[in-house]
């Protein structure tokens, strides 16, 4: 059931029927729904509505069926689509890795084994992309001793080289304080006003999505419940079909 008419603008991905099915069961159960160009969608729904599925399935991840259609003429067919940039819920890296980010960075970028030593291009490149973030000062920090926001920082640097069509943030800001919260979806977007990236990002902080999103799109059990404009969507009937409680959202203005 669709609550409210999806908004016309120009699509960068056009979702049709999109179907996944995971372990012999359906997860995405047919989500049809465009990806405003140059907007930040937030994918919002309960646990368990096929929210990370959905972006699985948009880096080729998990197969599907329907069609996923990006209109920016890159080459999406290969094992990791170009022009997409990743954060995934959660780093499956071993914890007692004694990686620093400079290394861990350069493991990403270089080309050649890591014993070589990290080649001053890289190393310049390695702050810069930390600088955009700002966490530069965590270069010599171990991956394990960082802050839960300083690592999403890091992981976003990395979704954002090279610089990407779509971003895709799952939960980017999940454990972090309020305040780093804050500064995380400023800084988030900054990124989509100055560099026009398309943005989509599961989230189920509804203040962090009144405040930043463009569009919301919600899931319910792996189908569209609808699609609009936060002030469209985070209405009290809406949230009350998407997540079966009461919720009212009450505009709120950050201080500076
Ligand atoms: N590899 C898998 N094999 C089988 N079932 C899976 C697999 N991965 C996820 N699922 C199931 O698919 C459903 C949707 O999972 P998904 O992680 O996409 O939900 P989500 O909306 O992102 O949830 P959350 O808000 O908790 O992160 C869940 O029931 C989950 O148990």
């Amino acid at each position: 059931m669709s609550l409210a008419l999806p908004v016309v603008v120009r699509p960068l991905v056009s979702l049709s029927d999109l179907r996944v099915e995971l372990g012999g069961k359906p997860i995405l159960r047919g989500v049809t729904a465009n990806i405003a160009r140059g907007s930040i969608t937030a994918l919002i729904g309960l646990n368990g509505s096929g929210k990370t599925t959905l972006l699985r399935a948009l880096v080729n991840e998990y197969p599907h069926k329907g069609t996923i259609k990006f209109h920016c003429g890159h080459d999406h067919s290969k094992p990791y689509p170009e022009a997409i940039g990743y954060v995934p819920q959660r780093l499956t890296l071993d914890a007692r890795l004694p990686l620093t980010v400079r290394d861990f960075l350069a493991l990403t970028l270089s080309r050649r084994p890591l014993f070589f030593g990290i080649s001053k291009k890289v190393a310049a490149k390695s702050r810069e992309m930390l600088e955009r973030v700002e966490v530069a000062n965590c270069l010599d920090v171990p991956v394990e001793g960082l802050s839960g926001g300083q690592l999403q920082r890091v992981l976003l640097a990395l979704a954002l080289e090279p610089q990407p069509e779509l971003l895709l943030l799952d939960e980017p800001a999940a454990g972090i304080d309020f305040k780093d919260q804050k500064k995380f979806y400023e800084l988030i977007a900054t990124i989509n006003r100055e560099t026009g990236v398309t943005v989509l990002l599961v989230s189920h902080d509804l203040n962090m999505v009144q405040t930043y999103a463009h569009e919301v799109l919600c899931l319910r059990s792996g189908a569209i419940q609808c699609q609009g404009s936060p002030n469209e969507i985070l209405t009290p009937i809406n949230m009350s079909l998407v997540f079966g409680a009461e919720i009212h959202m009450f505009p709120h203005r950050f201080g500076s």
